[in-house]
């Protein structure tokens, strides 16, 4: 077999022609080539039309990507098929039914907009603003009551208040039609409204696509599923192509059950199976199989590795974060000197916040990138906020408004009564010699106002790496973080994992004022746009990285509470944590990293379950790179 040839199973599976069928497959085994094959056949052996086959996609990149390969695979441009994401045939399809009865629409804007509303309605039932993470989770969950098509009393899982986020969601709505605005689900949701009102409509639909395929089925919700329901003619010609191991969008919405029920649901239906990866090192292969296998509820796979096994997946342990990230800078540096053939090199994360300290490396090394999923708003998190707010008090003692910000988030004693006196008697004075003039304070507490102005002094003399160990301990902000974890839907390793980014970035800096200005200067750095470009370097979270594959991949941050997550106690989060750790890994065609911080601020980290899964079954070699005198190298 040539490198472009066919398996056999592509083969086969590339020739069906009517009636439903289902593709499973492994990672890196050809499901795109599959689909673009397909058209092909449908359209040299059948004589079909190009225009009557619809090609379903997840996201808008692998439209693109799927048309591009297309036209690089066979050269010829005259075939017009339709590659489209579902949202994107929705939206069409609802538009023009808009513009048929003389109507228009506003497409809400899915980041500051959404924010804002969701802020008021939030507001207003809870007197109080929405905090970024928060804002991410009722998000999701409001796309998952639409997605899974939910009811109230069809909730379950005792992690989120399901009673107040129905709530919210109606508020949502509410506002959304009282404005004319419509999100991604208002698309879908709409689309199947007029579908189902109208049979005519439905048929000329049916007629115009007679040949629907959907590619990463694992992701598409349940809605989704309805909606390209209504579109299928009697022959049920839909060909999905899914990995159910791939499925990584559940907190979405994501509805792989469909998948598990389609071929009882489908008698009919033609089952193909895609078990070569030619994408990784055996070793990957190999790994990766064994990892996924701690999950119950799947399709059983096999899994036969194209390439040979060169070089195990490494987990390399660091003492710190600092360390760590040294080492990620010798590895992407060298590509800059090397001699051989460009590497492709992905950096990939859990969590957004993980991105922020290799942007800031990388920036200082000017070592151009592209990054997905730009972490922007971490640059604004609350936790940032505050300790831009003590470094601003230090600086400026008559700012009220960061005062105001960190008053009880210090160990300072201070009540509701004497923040009100501050408020009416600093008239522009040091809010310290206000706080000392109380004239309703015991001696003691006078002291320990004193004792603020002593340390705010010091603060301001500290360079900003200090000056966020002494707002944590001196300052009591990290007592502040653990006495609240649970209120603010936090873990300490969560809030760690963030203080020791944002150490990072300080730690060459000289003055609080310069780490405010860093921290504008890398927002302002990402407001530029890096998705589109072609680096050969990428920043992504696991999720931005679904359908891609890099020579090299490094995985950071796999710690306890962190990743898996802390709310992943229940099987299915377990599992589909366990599932995104295998996207991830099987991103990669010829070497794996894990790099872990044996300390996170400060704090020993543990091994995260997945790191623990690695190494009891052999699967990695594990090196130490850090300096506390263990082998250099040990084979586990
Ligand atoms: N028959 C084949 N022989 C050799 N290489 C192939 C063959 N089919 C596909 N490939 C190559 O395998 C790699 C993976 O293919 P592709 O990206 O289509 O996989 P995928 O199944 O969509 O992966 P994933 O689900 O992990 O994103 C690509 O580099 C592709 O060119």
């Amino acid at each position: 077999m040539t490198h472009n040839a066919l398996t056999d199973a592509q083969n086969k599976a590339s020739m069906h022609f009517t009636g439903p069928a289902l593709t499973l497959a492994i990672p890196g085994s050809g499901k795109t080539t599959l689909l673009i094959h397909r058209l092909i056949h449908l359209v040299e052996i059948h004589g079909i039309k190009p225009d009557s086959i619809l090609t379903l996609t997840f996201s808008k990149a692998s439209a693109d990507d799927m048309a591009r390969r297309y036209q690089e695979k066979f050269g010829h441009t005259e075939h017009h098929f339709k590659f489209m994401t579902i949202h994107k045939l929705a939206y069409s399809l609802y538009k023009s039914y808009l513009k048929s009865i003389d109507k228009q629409m506003v497409l809400l804007d899915d980041g500051g907009q959404k924010y804002q509303i969701l802020n008021d309605i939030f507001k207003k039932r809870h007197h109080e603003t929405l905090n970024e993470d928060d804002f991410e989770t009722l998000s999701n969950q409001i796309g998952l009551i639409y997605n899974l098509m939910l009811k109230r009393d069809q909730t379950g899982g005792h992690e989120f208040d399901w009673e107040d986020i129905f709530d919210l969601a109606e508020d949502y709505h509410r506002y959304k039609r009282r404005h004319h605005l419509y999100d991604f689900d208002d698309m879908l949701i709409s689309a199947i409204q007029i579908l189902k009102k109208s049979p005519a409509l439905r048929m000329n639909l049916k007629s115009k696509y007679r040949f629907i395929q959907v590619d990463e089925a694992q992701d598409t919700s349940k809605l989704q599923f309805e909606f390209i329901e209504l579109l299928l003619g009697e022959e049920q010609n839909l060909f999905l192509v899914a990995d159910d191991d791939q499925s990584i969008y559940g907190f979405r919405g994501a509805y792989p059950t469909y998948l598990l029920e389609f071929p009882s649901r489908n008698p009919d239906a033609s089952l193909y199976y895609l078990s070569d990866n030619f994408r990784s090192d055996a070793n990957i292969v190999f790994t990766a199989s064994k990892l996924i296998e701690g999950n119950k509820q799947r399709f059983q796979k096999e899994m036969k590795p194209f390439h040979d096994a060169i070089i195990k997946p490494q987990i390399k342990v660091f003492d710190d974060l600092d360390k760590r990230n040294n080492y990620l800078a010798e590895q992407l540096i060298d590509q800059a000197n090397s001699l051989d053939s460009v590497q492709t090199k992905a950096i990939l994360y859990r969590n957004k916040v993980s991105a922020i300290s290799i942007v800031d490396m990388l920036e200082r090394n000017q070592q151009s990138f592209q990054i997905k999923d730009a972490p922007l708003r971490e640059f604004a998190h609350w936790l940032l906020e505050d300790l831009i707010a003590f470094f601003t008090l230090a600086m400026i003692p008559q700012d009220l408004e960061s005062f105001q910000r960190i008053a009880f988030k210090m160990n300072g004693y201070i009540s509701r009564e004497m923040l009100n006196y501050v408020k009416s008697n600093h008239r522009g004075r040091s809010i310290f010699s206000v706080l000392i003039e109380i004239p309703f304070l015991q001696d003691y507490q006078t002291k320990t106002q004193e004792r603020l102005y002593d340390q705010f002094e010091q603060l301001k003399r500290l360079r900003p790496y200090d000056a966020i160990h002494y707002i944590e301990t001196e300052l009591g902000y990290l007592d502040y973080l653990k006495n609240n974890t649970s209120r603010l839907g936090l873990t300490m390793n969560y809030a760690r994992t963030r203080l020791d980014a944002y150490k990072a970035i300080a730690k060459p800096l000289k003055s609080g004022f310069d780490f405010i200005t860093r921290i504008s200067s890398l927002k302002a750095f990402l407001q530029t746009n890096f998705a589109n470009s072609n680096e050969a370097i990428v920043l992504s979270t696991i999720h931005g990285s679904k359908g891609l594959e890099f020579d090299e991949v490094y995985m950071i941050d796999v710690n306890p509470q962190i990743f898996p997550g802390f709310k992943a106690k229940e099987n299915d989060a377990l599992e589909e944590e366990r599932r995104l750790f295998y996207v991830g890994l099987t991103r990669a065609k010829k070497k794996f990293e894990l790099l872990h911080s044996e300390f996170i601020n400060g704090s020993y980290n543990g091994n995260s379950l997945f790191i623990d899964e690695l190494i009891s079954q052999s699967l990695t070699e594990h090196t130490f790179n850090n300096v506390m005198g263990k082998s250099a190298t040990s084979q586990k």
